[in-house]
Parts: structure tokens; sequence; C-alpha cells
């Protein structure tokens, strides 16, 4: 099940105007992997998630999905974002079937199951907490079984314990449930801890693609968990140190 690639970006280029965000980038995603995207601010991360969603088309290269390529939206993926987007006038289930037909309810329960809200189903949204809410998105992005989960900066608006909860239970169904996974994240740390592969991206190109050799799960105090994290945030901090210094000189 996990031979072969889920995803590959070859030459993908994506230019808005004049302005060229992304600047050819060539990355192959195996099949199950879990993969974080980080880099500053603006520097195209959630450009490249849109594409791989099929929301977006490049201006150059081309996405293959399961060695086909995309044309129009990506319907093996499904998109977790920051807000969790529910719909407030759907009770927890409705929101988590949205969209869909046929017999999906029993993977719902199943999935609010696992994401520990069997017992709000008949719930509005609105009686939920913010990382509650973010379980319920996580369910609807799962339900209809994805081969590629899209994860948009998911966890950034969780106060630090709950998103500490958050990572443990998206890494519990990745390793459940046999999706890829790729993760937007501006916390390094987050990375480190999730993903097989970490991917810095610098004005529109990789500059990093580091792998990530931890057993899991992976614990914050080990020493290599830190040195490694250490070591690609001080990467990350050159980007940012090169980007402040051509600011300087503009
Ligand atoms: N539809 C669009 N039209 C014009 N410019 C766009 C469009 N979408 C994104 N951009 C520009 O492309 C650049 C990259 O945006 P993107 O949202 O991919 O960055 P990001 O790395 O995800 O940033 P952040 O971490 O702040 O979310 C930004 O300068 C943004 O203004």
């Amino acid at each position: 099940m996990k031979n072969g690639n889920s995803l590959e970006l070859q030459g993908v280029r994506k230019d808005f105007g004049e302005f060229e965000v992304l600047k050819g980038m060539d990355l192959t995603f195996k099949k199950g992997e879990f993969i974080a995207i980080v880099g500053k601010s603006g520097c195209g991360k959630s450009t490249l998630l849109r594409l791989v969603a099929g929301l977006e088309k490049p201006t150059g290269g081309q996405i293959l999905v399961n060695g086909k390529p995309l044309n129009g939206l990506n319907k093996s993926s499904r998109t977790m974002f920051q807000d969790g987007r529910l719909f407030p006038w759907k009770k927890i289930l409705q929101n988590i079937g949205v969209g869909l037909k046929g017999d999906w309810k029993s993977n719902a329960m199943e999935l609010l199951e696992q994401v520990g809200l069997a017992d709000r189903a008949n719930d509005w949204p609105s009686v939920l907490s913010g990382g509650q809410k973010q379980r319920v998105a996580l369910a609807r992005a799962l339900v209809n079984q994805p081969d590629i989960l899209l994860l948009d900066e998911p966890l950034g608006a969780l106060d630090a314990l709950t998103r500490i909860g958050m990572q443990r239970l998206i890494e519990e169904l990745w390793r459940k449930r046999d999706f890829t996974a790729l993760l937007v994240t501006h916390d390094v740390e987050e990375a480190v801890m999730l993903a097989d592969r970490v991917i810095l991206i610098e004005e529109g190109k990789v500059v990093m693609n580091k792998e990530i050799n931890l057993p899991r799960p992976r614990k914050k105090d080990s020493i290599q968990y830190s040195s490694l994290a250490a070591q690609i945030l001080d990467r990350v901090m050159q980007v940012e140190g090169k980007m402040e210094k051509k600011a300087i000189h503009a």
C-alpha cells in the first residue's frame, strides 16, 4: 500500500501577474509520508498547498497525483485550515458529512470516536471549544478517506497545551489511516515532532529538504530531537536574516 509516490511536483512555477511566488519546484512525496513545510510568512507555503489541492493551476511545470497529471480539483486530497470552517447551522455529525452521499455515517462516527467527540455528534459547533472544533475539522477532512491530507497551519490558533494534544491526535490518525500528510507550519518544533521530512522554502524555492529519522512517538526532551529542531531553526533564521538584510539595503 505504501509503495510508490503519492505526489510529484515537476518544475512547478506559480506567478501572480508579475510576481513569481514559486520558482520551479521539484519535490516527490512517497505514499504515506508525513511532510512538513516551513518558511517565512509569504514564501508561498499556502500557494503550494492550493496547487496540490487543485484550487490553483501552476503557471509552469506539472503536478502528478498517484502518477497521473493533476487537472482540475485534486479529488484524492482534503484540506484542513486554521479556522475549522464548520457550518454553524449544521450539527457536528452533519458538518462532518457535508457534501457526502451514501453511507458516510459509520465512518463519521468512527472518526468522532477517534477524535474523542463521539458524545457530541448532535451538538451545534457553537458549544465546542476551539480545540474541539479543530477535532471536528480533522474528522471532516478524513471522512472521505483521502489519500492526501493537506494541513494549512491547522493548529496555529490553539493554545500550547491543546496544540500538543492535537499534534498527538494527528500523528495517531496518520498512523491508523495511512494517508500522505502535508503540513504547513510556522512552528519548527511541531515540524520535527511530526514529520518524516521537513522542507524549507525561501523566496519560492526549496532550500532545505531534511529527513527526520527519529523514532515515534517523539520526545521533546530527547537530545536528538532538540538538536535537530535547533539545527533547522538555525537554518530558518539564516533565511530570516538574509531577508532582513535585503530589506535594509533596498
Ligand atoms: N491569489 C493571489 N493573488 C495575488 N497574490 C497572491 C495570491 N495568493 C497569494 N499571493 C501572494 O503570494 C505570496 C505567497 O502567499 P502564500 O499565502 O502562499 O504565503 P505563505 O508562505 O503561506 O504565508 P503565511 O505563512 O503568511 O500564510 C504572498 O506574497 C501573497 O501575497
